[in-house]
């Protein structure tokens, strides 16, 4: 769809992009008129999203601004929370997140209307971070520092630090995060596998080895989880899954925490299979399972593996973009689901 200059556009926006360049709002603000609501859960969004299309409507676009630490989130962006916008004409959603579980794609593919992602920005940090976990993971950081503060100097009789040179690096999902981890570590002497649903062209492969899921499990010493959460993949590293791999594996994991059985991740810590785990995304979130504190073999974060001072501007620049495409050509810049 495009939009003819005898409309004016209406969009509707969750929190305001406070931390965008005010130029590019301003630019915005020339070509579509913005109404905004405020975030909240699931059914009060949809409470405001509501009373905002009987009272300001038709809107042509919702973006969203919140990031992954702001609760509570108004979560799935399905059905009930946005119908009453698709069904009065709105052809486009964005929220920032290079991962999309959170969105019925489904249902808005079936009403032919975009949603679009934020590939880019997360991305980048959240590769440095990935990489920082690896190389934490293989040195036993979190033992190292425990002891240290405990006033305990280094024994040597512990398991010593893994070599990354002598190391092989196993990554699922060779997407714009898997990429850039697979450069970095690289460039610290691993040796890259990696399973993808699809096979990368050669020149975007840049050194690393395409590998059945298989060869993944039995081959590497560090397995980096970078695919999205879907049905195929929820649960994909299971007790079963986690008994194939080699003993004294490195798991890492900046994706979805529900791609691993928590339990079975706890149980294989517990009795060594697993050597170590960095996790920066957990099943249960913002929980995270006892097991994997009680643990000393664990390096956790509270899902801010993307998070630095750029981080908010460039993600609100990114979804911005969607929407300035959007209104430009018809069609959002990053868009999850073609259906145009
Ligand atoms: O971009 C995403 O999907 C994230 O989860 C950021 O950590």
């Amino acid at each position: 769809m495009t939009l003819t200059s005898d409309m004016e556009p209406k969009v509707l926006i969750l929190n305001a992009p406070d931390k965008a360049p005010s130029d590019s709002v301003a630019r915005l603000k020339e070509m579509a008129e913005f109404y905004s609501i405020e975030q909240a859960s699931h059914d009060a969004v949809a409470g405001r999203i509501a009373e905002a299309v009987k009272e300001k409507g038709p809107f042509v676009a919702f973006i969203v601004f919140i990031n992954w630490w702001s609760r509570p989130f108004p979560w799935p962006m399905d059905e009930a929370l946005v119908g009453p916008l698709v069904e009065t004409g709105c052809k486009m959603f964005s929220a920032g997140g290079a991962g999309y579980d959170f969105v019925d794609v489904k249902y808005m593919s079936s009403k032919g209307v975009y949603y679009a992602n934020t590939p880019k920005m997360p991305a980048l940090r959240t590769a440095d971070s990935t990489a920082m976990m690896i190389l934490q993971a293989l040195r036993g950081s979190s033992e190292r520092e425990a002891d240290a503060r405990a006033g305990k100097w280094f024994d040597p009789s512990k398991p010593l630090a893994k070599d990354a040179r002598c190391s092989t690096l196993g990554i699922i999902g060779m997407g714009n995060i898997g990429k850039l981890v697979s450069e970095h570590m690289q460039h610290f002497g691993m040796k890259v596998i990696y399973y993808n649903r699809n096979r990368l062209p050669p020149d975007e492969e840049k050194g690393a080895e395409y590998v059945s899921f298989e060869d993944i499990l039995v081959r590497s010493d560090v397995i980096s989880l970078h695919c999205p959460l879907n049905e195929d993949t929820r649960h994909l590293f299971n007790k079963e899954v986690f008994n194939r791999m080699k003993d004294g594996i490195i798991i890492v994991n900046t994706s979805r925490g529900a791609v691993i059985d928590e339990n079975a991740l706890v149980e294989a810590l517990d009795s060594g299979k697993v050597l170590r785990a960095a996790l920066d995304v957990y099943e249960f979130e913002p929980q995270i399972h006892p097991g994997l504190i009680a643990s000393k073999h664990t390096t956790l974060f509270p899902h801010a593996a993307v998070a630095n001072e750029t981080f908010e501007r460039d993600q609100q620049m990114e979804i911005l973009l969607n929407l300035e495409s959007f209104l430009k050509t018809g069609k959002p810049m990053h868009v999850v689901n073609d259906v145009s």
